[in-house]
């Protein structure tokens, strides 16, 4: 009774295209003949809202539960990490220990080091899990990240918080905002930007045809470099492309690996097929190299420092010019930045003071939009620094790994190699005539990495410190005659090589609009009386240009369209009768 035509000729269909057990191969059709199972409706993703934060307020029941996730991450010493390939979990390689870096003794994660193979068995995983994912409707691929997005709301938020708080430095608050909103705000805000993508068809089809856009995950393979700062970045990274049907080799940063590690047991458990996200931490240039090697490579998606995107950049370059690629690969990399609060003589002072303490100093300056240089008129420069300074000297670093130090404002800088150069930079301040501490400048690595916020003044518009980026606690300001705002403006559009995030702090209208045209090109996210950093899914779309990166806007639909290659197919209803046109007379 329910073999209608319809219903049969589906049912036809499925039998004769279901069978799409993969084989293992490295071959480049691997990832063809792929085919959309029905939909039968057209379905709309849930409403989407920005996460709400806990406040962790004292008392409150949410710090026991973290205590609860600190001790589960901590109790049994080490937590073991393995590689994941093709969902097959990887313990036999060669360990690394990813350290607390508020006690540097303490190891939280014994992770594992791909080796070449691994890297290959990687890529082998992703192009045989291609064809079933990039098959699977929208709908079905969205459910798993809306999954995953539920349960770090719930069953793993205190878990992913304390993986994040221990292995990455951050205290709750900061870690609330990363490692549970902003990233679960990824995952839902992409399945809306994905449907309404798929939604964009040609505007117009002619009589007797019917136009259609298809959205096609890209060919091959998605290579995702992850950093250290943001789990949720990490996320991003893997699951946007995912998202849109595509299979990714991700390399994790070291300094990261135990949140990452979390991110991935959430997917897994939220219904992601083995072989879509594969896990290979390891030695970065061997696991580059072997995968930038590859023909099916397909697409960088990269955040992480400029240096670093420019060498995957031209090493990439250097390989399509040899035909080592099928295709031109797609690159996606949001990079460093030099971001600046511009101070006009009209702005509320106490306010632009605080601003720059928070965009500077929270999470230890280590956001890539961190305010690192602030300009000042020479009529408020005391206000400004009384202010900036009483609130400094009240700061306290805390050691994140002990339940007393979760209330602190800052905590350690990541590693090592971050806390010896950034010692460097103040050592060096201390020497330098051009320069003055004006607040802070002290710091210990005996325990853990531990650098206190610093203001700088130097007294030359030009100074290096004005131009590089620390990555850490360190803010660097220049007094400017008032006369000067519009000359200033200049100079901070022309004296550094980025272009990603900065402020003007101002009442006088003449004055934003002025900043507004002048920097137009000194920030890809331009706040007006707000500080430097803070961007929120779906609200502020977040990336910079010039050396900053690529600019495609994590946390807005425009970086989906990176990861799909459009397919136009035309229908004709008309059938020809005559080769002739109506202007062809007999
Ligand atoms: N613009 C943005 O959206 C954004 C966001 C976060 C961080 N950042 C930037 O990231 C940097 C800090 O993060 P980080 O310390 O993790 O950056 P990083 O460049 O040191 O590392 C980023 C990733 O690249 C890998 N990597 C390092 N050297 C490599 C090499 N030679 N070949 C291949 N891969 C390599 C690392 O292992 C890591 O996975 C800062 O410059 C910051 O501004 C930018
Ligand atoms: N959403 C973040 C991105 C920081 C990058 O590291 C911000 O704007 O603060």
């Amino acid at each position: 009774m329910f073999s209608s035509p319809a219903v049969a000729r589906i049912s036809v269909l499925r039998r004769t295209l279901l069978p799409l057990s993969p084989q293992s191969s490295t071959s480049i059709s691997r990832v063809k003949n792929f085919v959309n199972f029905s939909q039968l409706a057209s379905f709309k993703p849930p409403p989407i809202k920005n996460e709400p934060t806990l406040e962790f307020s004292k008392g409150s029941l949410e710090w026991d539960y973290l205590k609860e996730g600190i001790l589960q991450l901590t109790d049994n010493g080490p937590i073991d990490v393995p590689l994941v390939i093709g969902g097959q979990k990887i313990y036999d390689r060669e360990i690394v220990p990813q350290v607390n870096p508020s006690n540097k003794k303490q190891v939280l994660a014994n992770t594992r080091q791909a080796t070449k193979d691994d890297v290959q068995g990687a890529i082998i995983a992703a192009k045989d899990a291609k064809n079933k994912w990039m098959s699977m409707p929208l709908h079905e691929r969205s459910a798993v990240f809306l999954k995953a997005a539920d349960l770090i709301s719930t069953k793993y938020r205190y878990k992913m918080l304390a993986a994040t708080m221990l292995g990455q430095g951050k205290n709750v608050f900061q870690a609330e905002i990363d490692a549970v909103a902003e990233l679960i705000d990824f995952f839902k805000f992409n399945v809306t930007y994905a449907s309404e993508l798929y939604s964009q068809q040609p505007l117009e089809s002619a009589p007797g045809v019917w136009n259609r856009a298809e959205y096609r995950p890209l060919e091959g393979f998605v290579y995702a470099v992850t950093p250290f700062n943001f789990t949720a970045i990490a996320a991003n990274l893997i699951g946007a492309p995912a998202l849109m049907g595509n299979t990714v080799v991700w390399k994790p940063s070291a300094s990261a690996i135990l949140s990452n590690y979390v991110l991935l047991e959430v997917l897994e458990e939220a219904g992601l097929p083995a072989g879509v996200i594969n896990f290979v931490p390891g030695e970065p240039k061997l696991v580059t190299d072997e995968v930038l090697d590859d023909p099916c490579f397909s697409a960088l998606h990269f955040t992480g420092s400029t240096n670093v995107f420019k060498s995957l950049y031209s090493k990439i370059s250097f390989n399509v010019n040899k035909d080592i690629y099928r295709e031109f690969p797609r690159l996606v990399g949001e990079t460093g930045g030099k971001n600046f609060h511009i101070i006009h003589p009209s702005a509320n002072i106490e306010h632009a003071a605080l601003s720059t303490l928070r965009g500077s100093f929270e999470y230890q300056g280590q956001k890539c939009s961190a305010t690192s240089r602030v300009f000042i008129p020479e009529s408020k420069w005391e206000q400004f620094k009384a202010i900036l300074s009483d609130n400094m000297n009240q700061i306290q670093q805390t050691n994140i790994s002990s339940s007393s130090g979760f209330h602190g404002f800052v905590g350690p800088v990541i590693h090592q190699q971050s806390y010896d150069k950034l010692s460097k930079v103040i050592e060096d301040a201390v020497t330098d005539p051009e320069l003055e501490i004006v607040s802070g400048g002290k710091h210990s690595d005996s325990i853990g990495f531990f650098v206190q916020p610093t203001l700088l003044r130097t007294s030359n518009a030009d100074h290096e410190y004005l131009k590089t980026e620390f990555f850490g606690p360190i803010v660097t300001a220049y007094v400017y005659p008032e006369a000067e705002f519009s000359a200033i403006l200049h100079k901070i559009d022309s004296s550094t090589k980025y272009g990603l995030t900065g402020s003007i702090f101002a009442r006088d209208r003449n004055a934003i609009v002025e900043a507004e045209e002048t920097l137009r090109y000194a920030a890809g996210n331009f706040y007006i009386n707000d500080k430097s950093t803070g961007a929120v899914v779906g609200q502020q779309w977040f990336g910079g240009a010039r050396m900053s990166g690529t600019n495609d806007k994590a946390g807005s639909a425009n970086i989906l369209s990176r990861f799909v290659s459009v397919r136009n197919v035309k229908e004709n209803f008309y059938e020809l009768k005559d080769y002739k046109y109506p202007s062809n007379f007999d």
